[in-house]
């Protein structure tokens, strides 16, 4: 399950974000850098006040891709559970002359790097990592103030970091610049944590962390988990989250939608529509719980933006036959999320007839589960 981890300046913000529902206590001075380091009195007075109730990580600082300098800073920081260490701007090769030389101290300490969406990340060096005995990794942003993640970073590539990082066994963390709207799209990755400061200040990261903001992303990441928890109870026609159960009429539900989305696709059956694209338009209807105006929150509602992602990553996925395989997959998607309870899906390719040619299906849950 999706973790908070709350970016903390000392003890004091450390108790803020404990007592408002952090997982992970992160150990940061904003005034110093994207990654800036608070000293290590600072961090022992810190774990000392954390006391084991949640995990402590720290940060070894904006630092130059130097094996000596980064492996010191590290050492000085071995109390924390975890270790970040920024992979910052530099040569390929300089960058794995760090990663090996922390091979020797990932034997003792949780290390954990940090790829910069907007400091040439490279994917890369993922291997190496786990090779090297690091225990995680995560995206963040260098430049706070000019955009958060997913202006960074394409949905699909922040979708293939978390994958490949899974699959060589790495802890995966999604930061930078996350405000409250981000999080019901990037939970869908499932990564192991979501790590904020700004939005847990209420933008500049140098103010203060307030509680109530790290209550609410605390209940919106535990909101958009409880849908995968629950998983099987509509199929078994028990309703969730107001959600009418199977049989129940259709009329108590309202409808997200996106419209007449057209992207660029490798789709088609024939030999001329090989190695190219063609403009597909995507129209997508999902039949959701009836929404509630008192509550203007979105840890309640089921966003657009996740079919907007859902079809993006369609496109990105390569070539695909039919148009009905488009249609089956993007609704199985969209019903993955336990807030939708039916969907229709209209796929057309716009380039091959007089006119738009395509299919459009109707699902419930029940048609995939079996
Ligand atoms: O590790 C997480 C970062 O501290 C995130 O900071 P930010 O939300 O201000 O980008």
């Amino acid at each position: 399950m999706t973790k908070l981890l709350a970016s903390v300046t000392g003890p004091e913000e450390a108790e803020i974000a404990l007592s408002g529902g952090a997982d992970i206590i992160d150990l940061k001075d904003p005034a110093q850098g994207a990654l800036g380091a608070v000293t290590p009195e600072v961090l022992a007075a810190t774990i000392a006040a954390v006391a084991g109730r949640r995990s402590v990580s720290a940060v070894a600082g904006d630092l130059p891709m130097q094996p000596d300098v980064v492996t010191r800073a590290v050492l000085e920081r071995k109390d924390a559970d975890f270790v970040k260490i920024g992979l910052f701007p530099a040569e390929r090769g300089e960058r794995l002359a760090v990663i090996e030389a922390l091979g020797e101290v990932a034997r003792d300490i949780r290390l954990v790097a940090v790829f910069f969406a907007d400091g040439e990340p490279d994917f890369e060096l993922l291997e190496p990592l786990a090779k090297a005995g690091f225990h995680g990794a995560m995206i963040d942003t260098m430049g706070k103030g000019a955009g958060g993640l997913l202006t960074r970073l394409p949905f699909h590539a922040l979708a293939r970091f978390v994958e490949r990082a899974r699959d060589l066994k790495l802890m995966t963390g999604l930061a930078g610049s996350l405000e409250a709207a981000d999080v019901p799209r990037l939970a869908v990755l499932k990564p192991d944590y979501l790590g904020f400061r700004g939005a847990l200040t209420g933008g500049r990261r140098d103010d203060a962390v307030d509680p109530g903001n790290v209550r609410r992303l605390a209940a919106l990441i535990a909101a958009n988990a409880v849908s995968e928890a629950a998983e099987g109870a509509l199929s078994n026609g028990v309703g969730e989250r107001g959600m009418p159960a199977e049989g129940q009429g259709l009329g108590a539900l309202d409808r997200i939608l996106v419209k007449d989305f057209v992207l660029d696709l490798e789709i088609g059956a024939y030999g001329h529509e090989r190695s190219r694209k063609q403009k597909v338009r995507f129209s997508v209807d999902a039949a959701i719980a009836r929404i509630d105006t008192r509550n203007d929150d979105i840890g309640e509602v089921y966003s657009y933006d996740l079919i907007i992602d859902a079809v993006r990553a369609l496109a990105e996925r390569g070539h695909t036959d039919l148009v009905e395989t488009l249609a089956l997959d993007l609704a199985r998607t969209v019903l993955s999320d336990r807030r939708v309870f039916e969907v229709s899906v209209r796929v057309e390719k716009l380039e091959l007839g007089p006119g738009a040619v395509g299919i459009e299906i109707r699902r419930r849950r029940a048609d995939f589960i079996g």
